[in-house]
């Protein structure tokens, strides 16, 4: 058993100890909704040990729910809490640990038709974008909240936070997809980032609006049809372990980190993949379906063997994009490379290097023989990456590296790892991916072309919406 396992096993199974309020008299409740709270740890349930450092307890959680009087309020759900048998700060949190509380959740959907996770907020937007991803046919709100100040001190957030976000998530017109709640504003789960480490308005939707602010207003939720699932792309349930961060800085001697780079692009050993199997109550991936049976590499009848059956077997799996693919310059000549590492760029400004190496040139080149894909994000928090815009990031252009377009940095790392770990999707596939808009983590940019395609005409009509801040009155008569 991997030490993965291990850490995911004390995660979970959760304490099958469900804890229900009891409320004063469910006859006079406006809310019939029920919705399941699940804590995963962070700073909301922490108490200072003998140092003065926060830490996780197990104890408290039932304390401080006991003091949530406003739970009783008849506009409030029904609310059932469970947590992770071991709580932990969330710079600890894995992507084991993103998929057994997306296959908890997804276990408990027929029972809830809300969720809230409290979870540390250092780590809050990764689990956000990797929950977007995993949970995209869940239709309903999956709400990650948390605390800069735990609940057991004076001047909590954790109290409104968590409030809200219960309220939010049994509300029926609430989005249905998954968000996090913090301060006074929900976001979309693969667009926020937690941009202050002391601020109580911790977070932020750099590249758009939140989803809702919460306002004295009565227009409640106007619009919120349209935010909803862009693509029925599925995904297996897995992620690459092998995604690698590195930050270009002014003063760096770039041979440090191109040497770093070719260290990670000649890495030896087998690819690390963590994965669960995917809910059975997911609508079976059609390729999958019809090539039930079929081994990696062996061709499934009626196809030819070779590039053209894997290639078939993906486009089958990605609605929106098989004409697109088809227009994508994977020619016949195209040498058919399953990459296994990814390399993160994290460049200035729109995508920019310093000018003039010829060994990241060259490096950049070799990148795709040796099954690695390097990805630009930005050292910036909002705009876009736009790579060629400059002289100075041309070298990336001509070399085929990912653009991550608006993507926060750790939605992009998050949808990489995805398809990465798919372990079966070309250079260009994972390319064309990266840029195209699954679950609302990118807008699509009409000055940009993806290897030279044309965008497919359906994408404009499927890309996200403008995010519009729905202004919220609290509390509402619920429908
Ligand atoms: N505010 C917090 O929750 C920070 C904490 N270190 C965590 O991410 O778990």
């Amino acid at each position: 058993m991997s030490p993965e396992s291990d850490t995911c096993a004390r995660f979970l199974p959760l304490n099958s100890e469900l804890h229900q309020r009891h409320y004063h008299d469910p006859k006079t409740r406006n809310n019939t909704r029920t919705v399941l709270v699940i804590n995963t740890g962070g700073t909301i349930f922490m108490q200072k040990d003998a140092t003065g450092a926060l830490c996780n307890s197990a104890d408290s959680v039932l304390d401080v729910l006991d003091r949530l009087f406003e739970l009783d309020h008849p506009n409030m759900p029904v609310v059932h809490w469970v947590q992770a048998t071991e709580q932990i700060d969330s710079s600890s949190m894995k992507p084991l640990h993103w998929l057994s509380l997306a296959e908890y959740i997804h276990s408990k959907k027929d029972k809830y038709q809300g969720f809230v996770v409290t979870h540390g907020t250092d780590t809050m937007a990764y689990t956000g974008a990797a929950l977007s991803f995993l949970l995209h046919s869940l239709h309903c709100p999956v709400i990650i909240t948390g605390a800069q100040v735990p609940l057991s001190q004076p001047m909590s957030d954790g109290r409104s936070n968590v409030l809200a976000a219960i309220y939010l998530a049994g509300h029926s017109k609430t989005h249905r997809e998954v968000s996090i709640f913090f301060h006074d504003a929900l976001h979309r789960g693969n667009r926020s980032t937690k941009f202050s480490s002391t601020q109580m308005n911790a977070f932020t939707s750099p590249n758009g609006q939140p989803l809702i602010r919460l306002a004295v207003d009565p227009d409640i939720f106007p619009g919120n049809e349209k935010i909803e699932h862009y693509d029925h792309y599925r995904f297996d349930w897995k992620f690459s372990n092998n995604i690698y961060v590195l930050r270009l800085e002014p003063s760096q001697d770039l041979r440090a980190m191109l040497a770093l780079m070719r260290f990670i692009m000649d890495g030896d050993g087998e690819p690390s993949v963590v994965q669960l199997p995917p809910p059975p109550a997911l609508p079976p991936c059609q390729p999958r379906g019809q090539d039930a049976g079929t081994r990696p590499g062996q061709a499934p009848e009626g196809h030819p063997p070779g590039r053209k059956s894997k290639m078939r077997k993906s486009l089958d799996r990605t609605p929106l994009s098989r004409k697109a693919m088809l227009e994508a310059q994977v020619d016949g000549n195209a040498r058919r490379i399953v990459p296994t590492r990814a390399i993160i760029i994290e460049a200035f400004g729109s995508g920019n290097v310093p000018e003039g190496n010829p060994l990241l040139k060259q490096l950049l080149m070799e990148a795709k023989a040796k099954k690695t894909v390097i990805a630009i994000t930005s050292q910036c928090l909002g705009g876009r990456v736009d790579i060629g815009s400059y002289a100075a990031g041309s070298d990336f252009n001509a070399s085929g590296c990912i653009h991550t377009g608006d993507m926060t940095s750790e939605a992009a790392y998050v949808k990489l790892a995805l398809l990465l770990g798919q372990g079966d999707l070309i250079h260009e596939e994972i390319s064309f991916l990266m840029t195209t808009n699954l679950r609302g983590e990118i807008s699509h940019s009409k000055k940009h072309k993806i290897h030279g395609r044309q965008p497919d005409p359906r994408e404009s009509a499927e890309q996200a919406p403008a995010e519009v801040a729905t202004p919220l009155l609290v509390p509402s008569p619920l429908e």
